[in-house]
Order: structure tokens, then C-alpha cells, then sequence
């Protein structure tokens, strides 16, 4: 199991991330070209395969068992009307996952993924960002355990979501520390905010970007000053999947944002990370575009919860299912091209 001693710890492990097997990468490529269809003709979803190949290290990658977690957790500047919705709401949609109502329940279901919900001391908001750090060092290193720690290697994809309301404005916040721009680019109606709740969040990102900008040096600062509990829980899951050479389904806005600090400090961070779609957040384009990657969907969702990844994982197994089961030339007599 990951988990990470010191914020130094955290660091140190984000400069000394593994690479996928270049081995098994060559070999499915040499089998992807050796398939029935004319080279290439399969698109990403050649891509996708020799991708799955090179982080399980095999040239025959599989998706038997796919993790779906969950983190939540409840933010102290929701207190300022950044939401169209109640805090409370949070706490209520963990009952909601419990009782397998919500919609990432349906949709790990449909795709056979496992679901985990995290709840993370939802009777404990953080601090309001626009006023103090979200998190002591002991809560954002506890945070990025709690995601770590949830990730196991006999996992084959991982995906990861989150659910607390108000978390569109810190994950604004974050975007804005560790890729520039200003806090209006960031800002997106999230659940669906109203015009003056809009301008209410936009305010207490510039505030909050006035507060701690200076200080956001690193990872784990921007992740404590700027962030949340869900939000640190998704980068020390998605940190740890790389130290176990683990693919992950990149989920929306708020996922990425979670690793925009990390990506900033380690461009090649999402290597191991496929864009399962585009949000309606306007945000998540941008910060994809910073990703420098290619959503696989893109279906007007803004909901979180995993529920992109979740839809992204039937065009990965039939990535793989064609990169396996396709009969190559040899085999069924057919004459390959020059
Ligand atoms: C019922 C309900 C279910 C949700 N599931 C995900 N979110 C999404 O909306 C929230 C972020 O938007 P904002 O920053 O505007 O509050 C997060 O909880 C996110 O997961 C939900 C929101 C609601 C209301
Ligand atoms: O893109 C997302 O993940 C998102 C957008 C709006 C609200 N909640 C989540």
C-alpha cells in the first residue's frame, strides 16, 4: 500500500515517477499492425490499447477488474453562496452512493466497474480559502493517504470521482495557482450556480488567489491552501496508480484539477492518465488543453462523480478486446498491404 510519510515524501515520489514498459509497448504495436485492418484504421482505439499494454506490461493488457472510488468531502467556503446547492447535499449524496441511487452507481454498474465512496470527516468543512488555508499540513497529508491508500495494484483501471459541494471553487482556485490565468477563466457555474452566485465565487477565488498565490510553491501547498479533502484524497489516488503503474480514467473539471498542481510541477505527470471526456464546465478545456490531451467523450456531462470515466470504460475494453481476439493476417489467410 502507497501512503506517504511527509509532505517531502509526496514531493520526492512526484520526481521519480515509473514509466510504462517500453517492451510491451513495442510488442503491441508490432501486433496492432499485424491485426486485420488496414494500420491505424482502429484510430485511439489502437492507441488506447498499446497504451493499456505498456502500463500493464504485457502485450496482451486486460480489464477484468476496474475500481471506481469516490472521495467526498465538505468546503468551508461553500459558506459564501458559491453553490446552487446546501452543503448538507454532500452528506446526503453519500447516503444516496450507499444506497446505489446516485448516478455513478448505475454507471460503474453498466460498466462493471467496483465502487468505493470515501467519505472524509464530512462534519469537518475546511477552512474558507478565501481567509485561511483549507488545510493544516496533518489534514492535506491525511487526505492524500486516504486516496493513496484505497489504491491496490491488483486493480487493471482506475477511476476516480468526487462529490462536495461547493468544490468547483477550490478546484478553480488550484487551476488558476498552478497554470496562471485569471480567477473569471476558472470559474464555471459547477451544479449550477446563478448569476450573482457566479460573481460570488469568482470574488472568493480572487481573494483567496491574493491570499496564498505567494505561497503556493509546491504540490502539497497548493493542494493544502487552495484545495480540500476530496480534492488532496484524488491526487494521492492518481499519484499513487503511478507508482504502481496503474492506468487511470481521467474524470472532469474537478478531478483534473486535483493533479493540476502536480502536472505543473511534472509535465510528464499524466502519462499514465487517459482524458475520458470533456466537461460542460468550460474549465476542464482548458485545463485538458494544459494536459495537452484528447478527450475520448464529449457529452455535455458537468456532474463529477466519476461518471465520465465510468462511460469511458466500455470503448477501453473494446480497445482491448480487438487488440486481443482480432485475428491476425497469418491467421486468417488474408494478404497484408505493402
Ligand atoms: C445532487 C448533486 C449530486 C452531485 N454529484 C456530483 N455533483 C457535483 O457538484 C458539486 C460541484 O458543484 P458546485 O461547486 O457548484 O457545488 C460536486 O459535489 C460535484 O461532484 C453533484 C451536485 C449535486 C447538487
Ligand atoms: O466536470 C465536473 O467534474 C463537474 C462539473 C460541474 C459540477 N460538478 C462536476
Amino acid at each position: 500500500m502507497i501512503a506517504f510519510a511527509d509532505a517531502r515524501a509526496f514531493l520526492a515520489a512526484l520526481d521519480g515517477l515509473p514509466s510504462p514498459s517500453a517492451a510491451a509497448t513495442a510488442a503491441a504495436k508490432e501486433r496492432q499492425a499485424e491485426l486485420t485492418k488496414p494500420g491505424g484504421s482502429l484510430g485511439q482505439l489502437e492507441d488506447l490499447a498499446i497504451f493499456m499494454a505498456g502500463w500493464q506490461d504485457t502485450p496482451r493488457p486486460r480489464v477484468d477488474r476496474v475500481k471506481a472510488v469516490v472521495f467526498a468531502g465538505n468546503h468551508g467556503v461553500a459558506a459564501r453562496g458559491v453553490s446552487a446547492f446546501p452543503v448538507e447535499v454532500t452528506a446526503q449524496m453519500v447516503a444516496n452512493f450507499a444506497a446505489g441511487g446516485a448516478a455513478i452507481n448505475v454507471l460503474a454498474r453498466t460498466c462493471g466497474a467496483e465502487l468505493s465512496v470515501v467519505p472524509l470527516d464530512l462534519d469537518r468543512p475546511t477552512g474558507d480559502i478565501a481567509q485561511e488555508p483549507a488545510m493544516t499540513e496533518a489534514e492535506c497529508l491525511a487526505a492524500l493517504n486516504a486516496g493513496a491508500g484505497v489504491v491496490t495494484s491488483d486493480t487493471q483501471l482506475l477511476l476516480v470521482g468526487e462529490m462536495g459541494i461547493g468544490n468547483t471553487t477550490p478546484a478553480a482556485a488550484i487551476c488558476a495557482a498552478a497554470f496562471e490565468g485569471n480567477a473569471g477563466q476558472w470559474c464555471g457555474r459547477g451544479s449550477g450556480v446563478d448569476s450573482a452566485g457566479l460573481a460570488r465565487k469568482i470574488d472568493a477565488v480572487e481573494q483567496a488567489l491574493a491570499l496564498h498565490r505567494a505561497d503556493c510553491r509546491d504540490p502539497f501547498e497548493t493542494l493544502r491552501r487552495l484545495g480540500g479533502r476530496e480534492i488532496a484524497a484524488m491526487a494521492g489516488a492518481m499519484l499513487a496508480a503511478r507508482l504502481l503503474r496503474l492506468p487511470v480514467l481521467l474524470d472532469g473539471f474537478i478531478a483534473c484539477a486535483a493533479i493540476a498542481p502536480l502536472v505543473a510541477r511534472q509535465p510528464e505527470f499524466t502519462s499514465h492518465c487517459i482524458a475520458a471526456h470533456c466537461s460542460a464546465e468550460g474549465a476542464h478545456r482548458l485545463l485538458l488543453e494544459r494536459f495537452e490531451l484528447e478527450p475520448l467523450l464529449d457529452l455535455g456531462l458537468r456532474l463529477g462523480e466519476g461518471s465520465g470515466a465510468a462511460l469511458a470504460v466500455p470503448l477501453v475494453r473494446a480497445a482491448l478486446a480487438t487488440h486481443n481476439e482480432m485475428a491476425t493476417f497469418a491467421e486468417a489467410a488474408v494478404t497484408s498491404g505493402g
